[in-house]
């Protein structure tokens, strides 16, 4: 079933694109030997995404590969929960054709979209202007409504390498936590010395939409400033990337002391404790007032309340000023000429 509530011409053409492609692919088609591996297009997450091709078909698809050891009655209820995917068929979801088992590697077999992850724009392009921020967020919240609505998950992994664009100028959401079984069989594979974690999931507690909504925030100042907003980004850094002079600099919380610490621990576990330590107990991240709009600044700020139910929620982002400014047109030409852009950069 389509759904095709509030989908532009353009959108309900790429999903009849995507649901005849999609047709002319069955399960028995997904196996170790029917790709050739083109590349690798990134690794994280629990795993690595290569390029691959299918020799039959023909089809560019991108395959995350995860190593699990788990016990085949466990793979086989991964399987069983990655099929939900099949039933996500959304413009702001990245396409699924299928997932497979091979020794212990769970392929999952994914729309290839050439403008990669916004984590690796970021890496060519240094930071994002606000209004293809704006674009970002548009299809993020649409993209996490989708889910939480028809698909009844929350995503539970917002983040910049989460977020795939292409050339045609789509925004999508990958790597949500769709199965269960395969969430937990990961839970202790995070690697990496920053987190998007809201302070609640971070302390413990309830787990809702509400999280997502922390890590989307913190997502959108890493968009548009370049930088991971944990510990503070200071004046004087923000004068440096927008090469401003630091008394134009009004951070929207004028906050009195950036928490030091002294700690015997080595830096990298100090860097992790201390960056987790500032995300419960120091002051949420915020923009400067005058480098991005009014609606921005206060768009971001909403999305990072440390208290969950003083944070916004999906709806109130759908209303917001900013959100609105970017749905009136839907000529995503714009976007899809800087992703061309980084694309081309990168080579
Ligand atoms: O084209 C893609 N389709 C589906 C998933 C996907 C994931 C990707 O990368 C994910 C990793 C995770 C951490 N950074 C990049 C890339 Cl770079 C392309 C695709």
């Amino acid at each position: 079933q389509l759904m095709r509530l509030g989908l532009t011409e353009p959108q309900k053409q790429r999903m009849e694109e995507w649901v005849a492609v999609k047709e002319g692919i069955a399960e028995s088609d997904l196996s170790e030997d029917f790709f050739e591996t083109l590349g690798e297009l990134g690794h994280g997450n629990g795993g690595v995404v290569n390029k691959v091709r299918h020799k039959q078909r023909g089809i560019i698809m991108a395959r995350k590969l995860v190593h699990l050891e788990v016990k085949p009655s466990v793979r086989t209820q991964i399987l069983k929960e990655l099929a939900v995917l099949h039933k996500c068929n959304s413009p702001f979801i990245v396409g699924f054709y299928g997932a497979f088992v091979d020794n212990n590697d769970i392929s999952i077999c994914m729309e290839y979209m050439n403008g990669l992850s916004l984590d690796i724009v970021l890496q060519r392009m240094g930071r994002l202007q606000e209004n293809f921020v704006g674009r970002v967020s548009v299809a993020v919240v649409r993209g996490l409504t989708y889910l939480k609505d028809e698909i009844k998950i929350l995503h539970r992994d917002v983040k910049p390498s989460n977020m795939l664009v292409n050339t045609a100028g789509e925004i999508k959401l990958c790597d949500f936590g769709v199965s269960g079984v395969l969430v937990d069989s990961m839970a202790n594979s995070f690697v990496g010395t920053r987190s998007y974690m809201a302070p609640e999931r971070l302390t413990g507690s309830q787990y809702s939409i509400l999280s997502d909504i922390w890590s989307f925030g913190l997502s959108l100042i890493e968009l548009l400033v370049g930088k991971y907003p944990v510990p503070a980004i200071t004046k004087k850094e923000f004068a440096n990337i927008f090469q401003v002079p630091e008394g134009e600099i009004v951070l929207a919380d004028e906050r009195s002391e950036v928490p030091t610490y002294q700690s015997s621990t080595s830096p990298a576990s100090m860097a992790i404790f201390e960056m987790l330590d500032y995300i419960v107990n120091g002051p949420a991240p915020t923009l400067p007032r005058n480098i991005f709009t009014d609606e921005c600044v206060d768009f971001v700020s909403k999305c990072l309340k440390k208290v969950p139910v003083e944070r916004a929620n999906l709806k109130t982002l759908a209303a917001h000023p900013f959100f609105q400014r970017y749905t009136q047109f839907d000529d995503n030409g714009e976007f899809a000429a800087f992703v061309a852009k980084t694309v081309q950069i990168g080579g």
